[in-house]
């Protein structure tokens, strides 16, 4: 089964909490049909669904933690699996946010052309998800949850993008800016890609 995801063209899209991961996707997903996975959307479908392992990852984010890396392995690899056919390409949005979690998923599935480094600053973050919080009724958009998730970002994540940045494959998009001109600069790394 895994055969038939192991020359897919992978994208990592790496950043902080609020800094337009999801944004961006959903415009990649409009102009060049890629398969959006996000880690976050996953997950919060198994917490919806009410099972008990819903559960426990919903006291879990509620925390601002990390879920166990092989929960959200194999939730995205099934995900990928499900969408072999006719996937053009992956963006896997909100994975790795630790360098284990990069190792891993290069074990079990294969290994990423490129990585977008959404980079936006702390404080501007956090206002987008206290903006965010108004209405996504999301457990974490709240100050306290913010706060440590962003922490752990800073400890956890950047890390992820200097062991990538060895490779050569790391481009760093600048999300200070308005969301079409954030994308107009990931469109050119995209477009590097064909
Ligand atoms: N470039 C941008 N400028 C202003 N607001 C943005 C920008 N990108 C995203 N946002 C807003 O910031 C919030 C977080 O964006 P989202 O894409 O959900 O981030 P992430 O998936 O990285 O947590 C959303 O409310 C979104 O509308
Ligand atoms: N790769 C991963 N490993 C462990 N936990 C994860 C994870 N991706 C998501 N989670 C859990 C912990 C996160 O705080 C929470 C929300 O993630 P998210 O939706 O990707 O946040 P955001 O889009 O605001 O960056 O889900
Ligand atoms: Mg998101």
């Amino acid at each position: 089964m895994a055969d038939k995801i192991k020359n897919a063209k992978i994208v990592f899209v790496v950043g902080g909490p609020g800094s337009g991961k999801g944004t961006q996707c959903e415009k990649i997903v409009a102009k060049y049909g890629y398969t959006h996975l996000s880690s976050g959307d996953l997950l919060r479908a198994e917490v919806a669904s009410g099972s008990e392992r819903g559960k426990q990852l919903q006291a879990i984010m509620q925390k601002g933690e990390l879920v166990p890396l092989d929960t959200v392995l194999d939730m995205i690899k099934d995900a990928m699996i499900a969408k072999a056919d006719v996937s053009k390409g992956y963006l896997i949005d909100g994975y790795p946010r630790e360098v284990k979690q990069g190792e891993e998923f290069e074990k079990k599935i294969g290994a990423p052309a490129l990585l977008l480094y959404i980079d936006a600053k702390g404080e501007t973050m956090v206002k987008r998800l206290m903006k965010r919080g108004e209405t996504s009724g999301r457990a974490d958009d709240n100050e306290e949850t913010i706060k440590k998730r962003l922490d752990l970002y800073y400890k956890a994540t950047e890390p992820v993008i200097a062991f990538y940045e060895q490779r050569g494959i790391v481009r760093k998009i600048n999300s200070e800016l308005p969301v079409d001109e954030v994308f107009a600069i990931v469109e050119k790394a995209i477009d590097e890609l064909k």
